[in-house]
């Protein structure tokens, strides 16, 4: 039987700032259980594609992000937040539900040729996937898919998405 990985998912009304419902993910990651079905779910679905590279955002992208490519036997590119990055980075300007930010990527972490799975803990507004997809472009690399352990349906990151890739969107929970 499937995981029932919503019982895990607690939901915080109002937080960061009113109007927004956060989907706190961290009883999920706490239950081995749990964290290892997330894990082997999203890397199972994507490995007989090619992957060479796995993306992951900070911070939620690197604890799912992270583990998915050792799953997969490839490496992992951490996407950071301003300044993190000790070498020569390119950055992407996004928004997200709750703000603006910006993401940069090591200028050597992804090469012409690599084939990349982008994975996150959650798509809301699909903002952090596209600067991801777009400095994973401008390496001159291929996205080959988005796996995310849960979509906020309700604000379409679909959409969003497919104006910038027609790469499959693989989510675990679907919030309507
Ligand atoms: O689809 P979007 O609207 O772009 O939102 C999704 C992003 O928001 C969260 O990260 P956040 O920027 O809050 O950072 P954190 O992981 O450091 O908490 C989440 O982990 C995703 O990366
Ligand atoms: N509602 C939400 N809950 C948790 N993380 C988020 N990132 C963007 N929107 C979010």
């Amino acid at each position: 039987m499937a995981f029932d990985y919503e019982s895990l998912i607690k939901d915080l009304p109002d937080y960061p700032e009113p109007g927004v419902v956060f989907k706190d993910i961290t009883p999920l990651l706490g239950d081995a259980e749990g964290f290892r079905a997330v894990v082997r779910d999203i890397a199972g679905h994507f490995a007989d594609r090619g992957v060479t590279k796995v993306v992951g955002a900070e911070a939620r992208g690197f604890l799912i992000g992270a583990p998915v490519a050792y799953e997969l036997g490839v490496g992992f590119v951490p996407a950071r937040k301003p300044g993190k990055l000790p070498r020569a980075t390119r950055s992407e300007d996004y928004t997200l539900e709750y703000g603006t930010n910006t993401l940069e990527m090591h200028l050597d972490a992804i090469e012409p040729g690599d084939r990349v799975l982008l994975v996150d803990d959650l798509a809301a507004t699909g903002g952090t996937a596209v600067a991801q997809a777009r400095l994973v472009e401008a390496a001159g690399a291929e996205m080959v898919g988005m796996g995310f352990l849960m979509e906020l349906a309700f604000l379409k990151p679909r959409e969003v998405i497919a104006r910038e890739t027609d790469v499959e969107v693989y989510a675990l929970v679907k919030v309507d």
